[in-house]
């Protein structure tokens, strides 16, 4: 099979390397002129525009999109429409919201598949966990690329029509920040505790058999061993965040309570406010009801 792959970087590169590796073509493009150069000195057709990757493609055109969610997926399909038709298939791997996937869908003239894409970097080596959403017949006409770009026919599967591939994927998000949320919450209450513990030597223990092992929990173990127990220089700020709003706007709308989710959700953006302003007025108010003591601190303004 021949693959257009549109957006180069951390992602796109895997899908790249491990679509050649299982014996297909690639035409690879990317606004990062050297992203496309190695690409191409990895195997891959190169192609100057995204309009070109259409053209250089036969009839019967597969191309996939691992752009930046946002604009720039509409960008592209608006690039690509013209050179596309029914025959045609459209991936989008990114984590596009699945409302804009169905909008898309209806849209452009091409099959399109919405794809949740999971496993990050580390996919390089183990291949991803793929969520699509789409027309059947797509689907299937892609599997030997999903087989390769997942860890095999195990990792990935259609989950129902446009749309359920992102919206699979934005609740995998939200519970990613929870697990994140829950295993930082236990390792703090250790780090605070009543002992002196390495927490790589306990992640390594619970990795080992225990009931919470996971990959998440050996990210810790990584963290704890390269940083150390007290994490070192890492700062309290946790950036992203637009999966997990999104999770949390869904729950809304269904009515469907996620309440671990929304906090960590919380817990995120909290971590980017300097001193908080509602544990200032509880600071203050006990000092209201109850004539306490008031911790005070120097602020810059
Ligand atoms: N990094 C991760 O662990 C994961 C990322 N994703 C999603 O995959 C998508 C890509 O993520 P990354 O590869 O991490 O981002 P990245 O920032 O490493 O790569 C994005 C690439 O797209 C290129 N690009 C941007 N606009 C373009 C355009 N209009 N035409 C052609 N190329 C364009 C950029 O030059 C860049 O090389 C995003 O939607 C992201 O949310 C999904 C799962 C995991
Ligand atoms: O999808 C992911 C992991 O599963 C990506 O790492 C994504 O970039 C996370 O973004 P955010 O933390 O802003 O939700």
């Amino acid at each position: 099979m021949e693959l257009g792959v549109i957006g180069l970087g951390r992602m796109g590169r895997i899908v790249v390397d491990r679509v050649l590796d299982a014996g297909h073509d690639v035409v690879a493009f990317d606004i990062d002129e050297d992203a496309v150069a190695d690409a191409a000195d990895a195997g891959a057709t190169p192609a100057n525009s995204i309009a070109a990757v259409a053209d250089q493609l036969g009839t019967e055109k597969r191309i996939w999109l691992m752009v930046p969610a946002g604009d720039p997926v509409d960008a592209a399909l608006e690039e690509l429409d013209p050179h596309l038709d029914a025959d045609d298939i459209v991936v989008d791997g990114g984590n596009s919201h699945f409302e804009d996937s169905t909008r898309r869908a209806e849209a452009v003239d091409a099959a399109y598949l919405d794809c949740g894409t999971s496993g990050g970097p580390a996919g390089a080596e183990l291949g991803f966990s793929l969520m699509v959403g789409g027309p059947q017949w797509a689907y299937d006409e892609l599997v030997p690329v999903f087989d390769a770009v997942a860890t095999g026919p195990a990792g990935h599967d259609r989950m129902g029509p446009a749309g359920s591939g992102h919206y699979v994927k934005m609740v995998h998000n939200g519970v990613e920040y929870a697990l994140m949320q829950t295993y930082g919450e236990g390792f703090e209450l250790l780090h605070e505790g009543r002992y002196d513990l390495d927490l790589e030597a306990v992640a390594r223990t619970w990795n080992n058999g225990a009931v919470i092992r996971s990959w998440l929990l050996e990210l810790c173990e990584e963290a704890f061993r390269e940083e150390g127990s007290d994490l070192g220089t890492v700062a309290d700020h946790v950036a992203g965040g637009s999966t997990g709003t999104w999770t949390v706007q869904e729950s809304l709308e269904q009515e469907v309570a996620i309440p671990l989710i929304y906090e960590a959700l919380g817990e995120r953006f909290d971590s980017r406010t300097g001193a908080k302003f509602s544990r200032r007025l509880a600071n203050r108010l006990r000092y209201g009801f109850g004539r306490h003591d008031v911790a005070r601190t120097e602020r810059s303004e």
